[in-house]
């Protein structure tokens, strides 16, 4: 029988020093695998927690927190078994939780919690109309210890419980895919603060937020990924992560506590990561929405096959001519990431469904794709390569797509229907009032969802 994946004598485990929320595909292939490559790798453990669901956390739990990354490149595989996670929670275990913030080496707090994880309104503020957000604030003003769901509370409730137990204060660094990550997790916990407590903000106040840039396409992992781990390494792995070779971190924050040396892996410390954050949401998952919904349109399921189309290509070759004119980076470097994020979405062994990224097309295209929009049409043009990133995004909206998973479902679909002129305007209105008053604009998305 194949043996399981199992700590031994001869995988010791790191001491705890990093805590992280979201445990999750994209955690395991991105900062534990830098955390692992890091020079001082040993004195570097994380405890990490999911949002609420057992199934991965158990599967670690059983393996010691090890688990296999599958570096899947176009032309074949590397495995490496991971061995810096050495806890693995459900999101819901708050006692764990807490009780990990109270370590007291503890220095640093990554987040992969999603874009909608962390609770911000349509304004950029504190979601106070979320269901979730109004119970962990009565939580918390209860008890400061009580249970509590979303990200800002859980955040909340550790900066307590340190601070109750008059530990150091330790970094809290974003590692999810929206713009100042770091500015925006600090400001919602303050925000949830100022809700449980006015007094409390001070403590929010001297709490490092550390923003970055994250950038590894990382899949789902599938039962087929399960069976060819089995049979690569000759151990049964529950929890393999498949990623890709290219992988890129960019990170600026003060760090009071420490960190691992994440540099003599390869990540990047530089005092503003804004250029580069810009770089990768619009390039990148700009492309990656365009493709989505224009791919998903015309029949295909992967990445890889919307970017053997040549009418989507030659979509997504627009869109990043007018996004790159709004990059403050050297065209050099630009140049550069273009041509690899072509080699990246053509890689046929990573299986990245174009539907788990149209999920959530209304959080997604104020970040990645009105940038630029805003920019071309104060700049006098009409924005055509951005305007048919929202057209495609309309479109599929009205193609009735089966599960739509979006935070605002309801809006989206309402906005969508009737005639295409009003379609396009409500759709607009949907993401930003101001592009929705612009009747050129408003003709140019119709007439570019009704091609
Ligand atoms: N997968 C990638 O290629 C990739 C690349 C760059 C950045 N990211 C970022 O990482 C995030 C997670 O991606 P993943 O591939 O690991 O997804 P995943 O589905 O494998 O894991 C997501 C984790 O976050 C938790 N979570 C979800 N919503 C939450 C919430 N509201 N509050 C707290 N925890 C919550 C889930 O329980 C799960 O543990 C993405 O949303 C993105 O911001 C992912
Ligand atoms: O759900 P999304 O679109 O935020 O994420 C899916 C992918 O587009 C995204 O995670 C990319 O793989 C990632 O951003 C690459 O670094």
């Amino acid at each position: 029988m194949t043996p399981q994946l199992r700590r031994g004598a001869d995988t010791p485990a790191p001491p705890v020093r990093l805590l992280h929320l979201g445990l999750g595909n994209f955690f395991r292939a991105h900062q534990a695998w830098y955390t692992a490559h890091a020079a001082d790798a040993a004195g570097w453990g994380i405890a990490a927690f999911s949002g609420s669901s057992r199934r991965l956390a158990d599967a670690l739990t059983e393996q010691g927190g090890l688990y296999t990354l599958v570096v899947r490149a176009a032309d074949g595989d590397h495995t490496e078994v991971i061995g810096n996670l050495v806890e693995a929670h459900p999101g819901d275990d708050h006692e764990a939780l807490l009780r990990c913030w109270r370590l007291p080496d503890l220095a640093v707090v990554t987040l992969t919690v999603t874009e909608k994880g962390y609770c911000r309104d349509s304004g950029g503020r504190l979601d106070l109309a979320n269901p979730d957000v109004r119970d962990d604030i009565a939580a918390l003003r209860r008890d400061s210890a009580a249970p509590v769901r979303t990200a800002p509370a859980r955040l909340l409730a550790g900066l307590l419980a340190r601070a109750e137990a008059g530990l150091p204060g330790v970094t809290v660094l974003s590692c999810d895919n929206l713009p100042d990550n770091g500015v925006v997790a600090g400001l919602m916990v303050q925000e949830l603060a100022g809700e449980v407590d006015p007094q409390l903000t001070a403590l929010v106040r001297r709490t490092a937020f550390a923003t970055s840039m994250v950038d590894r396409i990382t899949p789902a992992t599938t039962d087929d990924d399960l069976a060819s781990v089995a049979a690569t390494t000759g151990v049964r792995d529950l929890a393999p992560v498949v990623t890709e070779p290219f992988s890129e971190w960019v990170i600026s924050g003060d760090f009071p506590a420490g960190r691992p040396d994440w540099e003599s892996a390869g990540a990047r410390l530089v005092e503003s990561v804004e250029p580069f954050e810009r770089r990768k949401l619009w390039l990148l998952n700009g492309a990656h929405s365009l493709l989505a919904y224009a791919g998903l349109l015309k029949g295909h399921q992967l990445v890889s096959e919307a970017v053997a189309d040549p009418e989507l290509v030659e979509a997504m070759t627009r869109w990043w001519d007018e996004a790159a004119q709004h990059l403050e980076l050297p065209d050099v470097e630009i140049a550069h990431y273009r041509t690899s994020l072509q080699t990246r979405f053509a890689n046929p062994r990573i299986r990245h469904l174009l539907s788990q990224i149209a999920a959530d097309g209304s959080d997604k295209l104020p970040v990645r794709v009105l940038p630029t929009l805003r920019a071309e049409r104060a700049a006098g043009r009409s924005g055509e390569g951005a305007a048919r990133v929202v057209a495609a995004w309309l479109r599929y909206l009205r193609s009735d797509p089966p599960s739509l998973a979006d935070s605002r479902r309801d809006a989206a679909l309402a906005a969508s229907t009737g005639p295409l002129d009003e379609a396009a305007a409500s759709t607009l209105r949907l993401l930003d009032a101001e592009l929705a008053s612009d009747p050129e604009l408003v003709a140019l998305v119709a007439r570019l969802a009704a091609d």
